[in-house]
């Protein structure tokens, strides 16, 4: 502890001013440290998303010149999200290896034309799976780790070979990452990024996302308890970066980001590896819902949601909000 006592110590010395205060700041927020997730669709699938006030579904020229605009502010990394079609959607997820899918196509039509800002592609099978799962069933219809693990390694290296910085399974299948760095390694591709989404809880958090990708109608009943973590546990977490790490992740993820700030402090002290979170839908959409009805102000409401990853230990911050504070930032 800090030693001192009252009169002599007061700790209200240093919070008089904009300058002292600013002295004493211990945490810092800047563009570079932020990642916009996009949705990527065509035709009709492109627009609004409804569960996400002020969150587009892009076309492909929209994306470009999105990715541009976010370069522009200083904003570090973007998370490609595609929207398939539902008449693409099998139960293998078969359009996940489809060398002309729409995640390819983006990946090369941000890599053309935009240079200095990160490309990130999820790898999973849930955009892709008609049945909405993040991998392919067994007879049972549970998730089959190995089988799934054979598509998503494949998937990952169609991105990379289509010039992806990073790519980020969010699957949670166990042993994923290491297959994957293997066929990246074996494939030349040493420079590939992971992003694991090592720490994925099975949280309600992520409802509007589904909504944004049109995989909620997919899904049913089905949850997803059998792959991603318990949100009860904390210790578990820690083994799944442990192994992730082992296995040739370069970064980790804790998900979703606001009510696991405690898993986050926790993996960056026990790892000191860069570690990011992920702000996820349902975060978003409560702030803005909130904004909108004009219970909160929003420019302070997200910059303040931002900064306590940041203090909470990440060194990275997945936000929907990243456009907004980036522009805010550079004010
Ligand atoms: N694999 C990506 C996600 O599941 C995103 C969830 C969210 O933003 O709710
Ligand atoms: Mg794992």
């Amino acid at each position: 502890m800090t030693p001192g006592s009252f009169p002599r110590t007061r700790l209200r010395r240093t919070r008089q001013t904009p300058y002292l205060r600013a002295m004493v700041r211990e945490t810092s927020l800047a563009p570079g440290q932020l990642i916009q997730p996009l949705f990527v669709a065509e035709g009709a699938l492109k627009g609004a998303v409804g569960a996400m006030p002020g969150v587009t579904r892009l076309d492909l020229d929209e994306l470009v010149r999105e990715c541009e605009a976010l370069k522009a502010l200083g904003v570090g990394c973007v998370a490609l999200f595609p929207v398939t079609p539902a008449e693409r959607k099998t139960p293998g997820g078969d359009e996940a290896l489809n060398p002309d899918s729409l995640m390819v196509r983006a990946i090369k039509a941000i890599k053309r034309s935009v240079s200095g800002i990160g490309v990130l592609a999820d790898v999973a099978l849930d955009p892709y799976t008609s049945h909405g799962q993040d991998g392919v069933l067994d007879a049972n219809g549970y998730v089959d780790n190995g089988a799934s693990v054979g598509i998503l390694r494949r998937q990952a290296l169609l991105y990379a070979r289509a010039g992806v910085d990073i790519v980020a399974p969010s699957d949670m299948m166990d042993g994923r990452i290491g297959q994957i760095r293997d066929v990246l390694e074996r494939d030349g591709q040493r420079n590939t990024l992971i992003m694991s989404y090592a720490a994925k809880y099975a949280s309600a958090f992520y409802g509007p996302f589904r909504d944004a990708v049109g995989s909620s109608g997919n899904l049913g009943k089905g949850g997803k308890e059998t792959y991603q973590m318990d949100p009860a546990n904390t210790d578990e977490a820690l083994r799944e970066v442990a192994l992730d790490l082992d296995e040739g992740a370069d970064m980790v993820m804790v998900k979703p980001g606001m009510p696991y700030l405690d898993i986050i402090r926790r993996v960056k002290d026990e790892f000191g590896v860069p570690t990011a979170a992920y702000q996820v839908s349902g975060e978003y959409s409560m702030l803005q819902g909130a904004i909108d009805n004009g219970w909160l102000d929003e420019r302070k409401a997200v910059l303040e949601s931002l900064l306590c990853f940041r203090r909470a230990g990440a060194d990275m911050i997945l936000s929907y909000f990243s456009k907004r504070a980036a522009q805010w930032l550079g004010d």
